[in-house]
């Protein structure tokens, strides 16, 4: 079941530029900066309440950033649900027809595993599933 929107990922080209401006226009700064080099990405994350902005700068040119903003520039990347049990809701989305991009879960940023839906299934709306690892399952 998908809890409630965890993040939602922007595109940016300079993360200390983008930084600034997301910490100006919130008035408030980010509470944590994080590489995640599986994905190409060095992300950036602010708590806005309930859930979160995630800035992603691309780290290397294969990075799926790089390609997005060379094709649509910056901007909204996607939308990411928090999931109580991710083998579970990949499970059933994949048998409601949606295609998932990783067929396993994989190690996220912010202490979350990962999965995302390909947009073409979603209204061009590129979406990640988000679970907490919690410590018991780290072991
Ligand atoms: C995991 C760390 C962190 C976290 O929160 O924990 C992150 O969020 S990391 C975020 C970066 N990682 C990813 O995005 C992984 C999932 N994405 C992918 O695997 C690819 O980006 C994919 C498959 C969505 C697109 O890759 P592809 O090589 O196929 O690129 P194309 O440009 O050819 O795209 C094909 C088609 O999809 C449209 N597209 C691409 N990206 C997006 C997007 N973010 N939102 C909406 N649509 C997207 C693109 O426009 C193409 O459509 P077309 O109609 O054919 O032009
Ligand atoms: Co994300």
């Amino acid at each position: 079941m998908m809890l409630k929107v965890e993040h939602i990922g922007i595109a940016v080209r300079e993360m200390e530029k983008s930084k600034d401006l997301f910490s100006k226009l919130f008035n408030k700064t980010a509470y944590k900066e994080e590489a995640v080099e599986s994905e190409g990405v060095i992300t950036s994350f602010f708590q806005m309440g309930e859930t979160k902005i995630e800035l992603l700068e691309a780290s290397n040119d294969n990075s799926p950033i790089a390609k997005f903003i060379q094709k649509k520039g910056e901007g909204i990347h996607h939308i990411a649900y928090e999931v109580e049990d991710i083998e579970l809701e990949m499970e059933r989305l994949k048998n409601e027809g949606f295609t998932l991009i990783n067929d396993k879960p994989k190690k996220g940023a912010d202490n979350k595993m990962v999965c995302f839906l390909h947009p073409k299934d979603t209204n061009g709306v590129l979406i990640e599933l988000c679970q907490e690892i919690r410590t018991i399952d780290a072991e």
